[in-house]
Formats: C-alpha cells, structure tokens, sequence
C-alpha cells in the first residue's frame, strides 16, 4: 500500500465551470468503456480470451483473489461472532494511518475551509449507502441505518438536493433509508429517480416521466434496461453454483447482482470467485467488479456513480455553473468513479470512509459512519446559522 500523500494540496482552487455540453446519454452509452474497468482486475475480454489454466489456477493467476482478499479492512481478531447484524470493527496502524490521513485530510479538521469554499455555492449531497451511512455489518439485509443517522439525512435534505447513489437496487435502499425527501440511484447508478428538468432529454428509450414514493412527478432512467432478463438469469445460476459454499449470498439488484464471501470461510474464497469467473465466461457482456467481500456482476456498460452524479446534476440544473458544490461521501471502489468525476472536472469534495489509508480519488477522509454523521451535521448547523444571519429564518 502506498502511503504517501497522494495530493500536494487538499485544498483546491476554484473549481472551473465545465464547459461541457449536456450529458452524451444517447450516443456513448453502450460503448464499454476502458476507463470504467480498472478496479475490475478481472476484466471479462481478456481473461475470456487467455487460455483457460483450468482448477482454480484462473482466479489465482489474474488478480481476483488478491483482490479479494484485499477487498475489506481486516477484522480485529478478538471479535466473536455474535449476531447476524454485529458490526465489523478493523484494526489500523496509526502511524500508517496519520501519515494517510496527510494526502487525505478529515473532512471533519478541514470542516471550516470545505464550508467557507461552499458559503456562496449551491451545495449538492450525494451520499453512498453501505459503509458510508450504515455501517458495515455480516448481514446484508441487517445493515439497517440509525434513526439518528436517518433524521441527520434528513436535515440535510431538507437544505441541500441531496441524492443517495447505492449498489443495491433502488427499491432496497429506499426501504432501509426510508427518506421520500431525497434522490435515489440504485444498481451503481443504473436505476435514478430524478427531478423533471428542461436539462435532462426524456427521448432516450431509458428515460421515462414516472412518479415516486409520494406520486411527485420525476424523471426514471435506466441506461442498463435490456440487460433486466440477462440479470435475472444470472442471479439464478449463481444462486445454484453458490448454494454448496457455507456463508455465500447472492443478492439480485435489478441491473446487477451481488456474490457476498464476508461469511465464507477464506479456504472457500477460491472456489467462489473460480465459480463467477466460469460462469462469466457465458456472458460476455457483463464484468465483475470488487467490492467489500462481494463481487458484484455488472453490464458492460459505460456508466458507473460518477456517471450518475453528472445525471444528477444535470437533471438538478447544476451543471455548467461555477455556483455549485457538489459533495460525494462513500467508503467502496465503486464510489471511486464519482470521487474522479469530481476531481478531474474540478466540480466538488470526495470524501472517502475509511479506517485504513488507501489510495482514493477522494479530497478528504472520514473514519467511519460516526464521523459520517457528525460532518452532515456540522453542515445542517452551520446552513441554519447562514440563514439566520441572512435574515431567511
Ligand atoms: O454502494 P453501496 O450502497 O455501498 O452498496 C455496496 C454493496 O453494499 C452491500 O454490501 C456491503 O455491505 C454489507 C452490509 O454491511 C456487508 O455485509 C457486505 O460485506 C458489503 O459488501 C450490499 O449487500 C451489496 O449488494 C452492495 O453492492
């Protein structure tokens, strides 16, 4: 791991207004693209066209299983297996983590730049799901959020657009957020509930008028819609090659579908990744990327979180303005291509969650999901203190 600083400074200059046009959702979004497939070490082309070392020789020899093994921070030894829902604490080094903690300074230290950077600026939330605002848990279908955490969202909403973008289809996060105040993008930002806007064309075949929870009139776009039966299949037969292997879960989100090993034992984390590598094969429109002890099947398609952060605003009226903030918080590598967007148009703040250093496109870190809620916080307190010292309370 490299722990050097990985930015000379945190603190960005202006960010310059994009002088892009809108958003190129007719003609690009088919193509595959290369950019969105490094954190796949497994990438489908070419491990389908190099010869088949057969055993498990393919999972070993191409990455996955370091990737794999190296997908989550370490759980501390002492902790017992107590429940379904017990959270997955990690040990750091601080040293190492101090020295991390330079290139990525806490969004929490740096609060009063980050604020006095946003104080004239239209600020847009987009927050990740697992890790970012439930902290991680053995049970995927436990990682339920706090009502502190939730009534926080809340506030924030209430001042700032603010978007959850998740893995996890967009019906499942809705049920565990609970919040009809918000944006939803579901299936890695294949599934978005957006505002109606003149920004956004509805002409695309995947973008439709819908409603939402409330029957508030939105905009539904679903870039991956005609990979539905292709998933649907997919989820199937990973559901029978995993059924042998103890602790393996396999989750079906729409437009994706999740392999969880976190409770498998680490002797099986082999077999499981040779088995969605096989199984790929068959499919060569869809890839594998890594999350946290889940590998996540995914069309090839180039569309990703940072691809429905620019929809997002887009759709927002936020694009092309040097008025605005946007904000990502998320922990995983998938949050990466939304830290990118963000970093390489110079547009807003990444900040990633995390308890050890690793290399991030991220400007600031966080530790956890504590820190998480103390930083929405601090900025609901400091929006209300603006609005009575403007007069608007
Ligand atoms: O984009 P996200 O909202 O962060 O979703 C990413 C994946 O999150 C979930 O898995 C992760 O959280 C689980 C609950 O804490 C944990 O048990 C698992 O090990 C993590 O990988 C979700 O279950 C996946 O389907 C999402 O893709």
């Amino acid at each position: 791991m490299d722990l050097k600083p990985s930015h000379a400074s945190p603190i960005r200059s202006d960010p310059v207004p994009t002088n892009k046009s809108r958003l190129g959702i007719h003609s690009s979004l088919l193509a595959c693209s290369q950019q969105d497939s490094p954190l796949s070490p497994g990438k489908f082309p070419k491990s389908n066209s190099k010869k088949n070392m057969g055993g498990l020789d393919d999972v070993r020899s191409n990455g996955w299983l370091d990737a794999m093994k190296a997908s989550s921070p370490p759980r501390k030894k002492s902790i017992h297996k107590a429940s379904s829902a017990q959270v997955a604490s990690f040990d750091y080094d601080s040293e190492d983590y101090n020295l991390w903690m330079q290139g990525y300074p806490s969004a929490l230290e740096a609060f009063e730049k980050i604020v006095d950077f946003g104080k004239d600026k239209k600020i847009a939330m987009f927050l990740d799901y697992d890790g970012t605002l439930s902290p991680i848990v053995e049970d995927p279908d436990c990682a339920f959020m706090s009502e502190p955490m939730r009534k926080t969202v809340r506030s924030v909403a209430k001042y700032f657009p603010t978007a959850i973008i998740s893995g996890r289809s967009r019906d499942k996060v809705f049920d565990l957020v609970k919040l009809t105040e918000l944006y939803y993008a579901g299936s890695h930002g294949m599934d978005i509930i957006g505002p109606v806007s003149d920004t956004v064309s509805i002409n695309h075949p995947n973008c439709v008028k819908s409603t939402d929870h409330e029957g508030k009139e939105t905009i539904l776009f679903q870039p991956a819609r005609e990979f539905l039966p292709m998933i649907d299949e997919v989820f199937k037969t990973l559901v029978e090659i995993t059924k042998d292997i103890e602790g393996a879960k396999v989750e079906n989100h729409k437009f994706c579908a999740s392999v969880h090993y976190r409770n498998v034992e680490e002797n099986n984390w082999t077999m499981i990744g040779q088995r969605v590598h096989d199984m790929l094969k068959n499919y060569p429109r869809l890839r594998s990327t890594h999350g946290r002890k889940v590998l996540e099947i995914r069309p090839v398609i180039d569309w990703n979180k940072g691809k429905a952060v620019e929809f997002l605003l887009e759709s927002l009226g936020l694009t092309d303005r040097n008025d605005v903030l946007p904000i990502y918080i998320g922990d995983d590598k998938t949050d990466e291509d939304a830290f990118k967007v963000l970093r390489e148009s110079n547009l807003g703040y990444g900040i990633l969650v995390s308890s050890v250093g690793k290399e991030s496109n991220a400007f600031y870190s966080l530790r956890d999901t504590n820190e998480v809620m103390k930083f929405l916080q601090l900025l609901v307190n400091w929006k209300t203190e603006e609005e009575t010292k403007h007069g608007k309370k």
